[in-house]
């Protein structure tokens, strides 16, 4: 299946460490939503992913799996890799380091690898505090890793992170400026139409995580609207 991913507008991401009923499930897939991203840095294995991918596979939407390392990655029944290397880390082990261990063994399927320049703004995050993200970078600092990770480096995505808050319009709008080719993703924060409205007018794919756990599915559907 050829997956449209390039023309995704809202996409859904949901923590294999989190709970969600059956019926919460259902809601979400048929949301509207572009896609579901599986995804989380603390506690995630291989067993919690592929249990979460059990439970969304039957809905038919395409399914993405981004891994925290290595050892979370699934490729059965999933539709793509997103994989990121995080740009404003002096960490070089969540640029490329991680990268070269997962490649040491043979089994990775590249056609299904979507790669992600992350930019992560948020310091009090999981992901920023596990990659040791400089996340006092200025707007213009960003702006110039988003035109590295797209001119340089040829990165298909790039990805301003603000996870578990919500960002700064101003900055999503320097970094898309400095984009030409990559898709830019905006995720961090929106439990709103008006904050998924206000980030959709610079982001070409927005992300909303935590909400659907912390307000749940009417906040969910709330914010797909926003982008249709
Ligand atoms: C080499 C391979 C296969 C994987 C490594 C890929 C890298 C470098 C990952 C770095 C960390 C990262 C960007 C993980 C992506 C998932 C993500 C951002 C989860 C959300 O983070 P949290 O801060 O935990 O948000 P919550 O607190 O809401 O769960
Ligand atoms: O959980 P939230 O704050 O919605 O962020 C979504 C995503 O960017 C997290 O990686
Ligand atoms: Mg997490």
């Amino acid at each position: 299946m050829h997956t449209k991913w390039k023309t995704w507008a809202h996409v859904t991401k949901l923590d294999p460490d989190k709970h969600l009923t059956e019926d919460e499930i259902a809601e979400i897939a048929t949301s509207g939503t572009d896609a579901l991203i599986l995804s989380g840095t603390l506690n995630i294995t291989q067993e919690n992913m592929s249990e979460l991918r059990d439970q969304v596979k039957e809905y038919g939407l395409p399914l993405v799996v981004e891994p925290a390392g290595p050892e979370s990655v699934v490729f059965e029944g999933i539709d793509l890799l997103y994989v990121a290397s995080v740009m404003n880390t002096q960490d070089a082990r969540w640029i490329v380091g991680k990268h070269r261990e997962w490649a040491m063994n043979p089994s990775i399927v590249w056609d299904k690898v979507i790669p992600e320049a992350y930019i992560v703004l948020n310091p009090n995050s999981a992901v920023g505090r596990v990659t040791g993200a400089d996340c006092s970078i200025s707007g213009q600092e960003a702006a110039a890793y988003a035109s590295v990770a797209d001119h340089y480096f040829k990165f298909p995505i790039v990805y301003v992170e603000y996870s578990g808050m919500y960002g700064n319009p101003e900055i999503v709008r320097e970094v898309s400026k400095a984009i030409d080719n990559a898709v830019l993703y905006y995720g961090g924060g929106i439990d709103s139409g008006e904050k998924a409205a206000e980030m959709t007018k610079y982001a070409d794919t927005i992300v909303v995580g935590n909400a659907v756990y912390d307000k749940g599915v009417k906040t969910l559907l709330e914010t797909v609207q926003a982008v249709s």
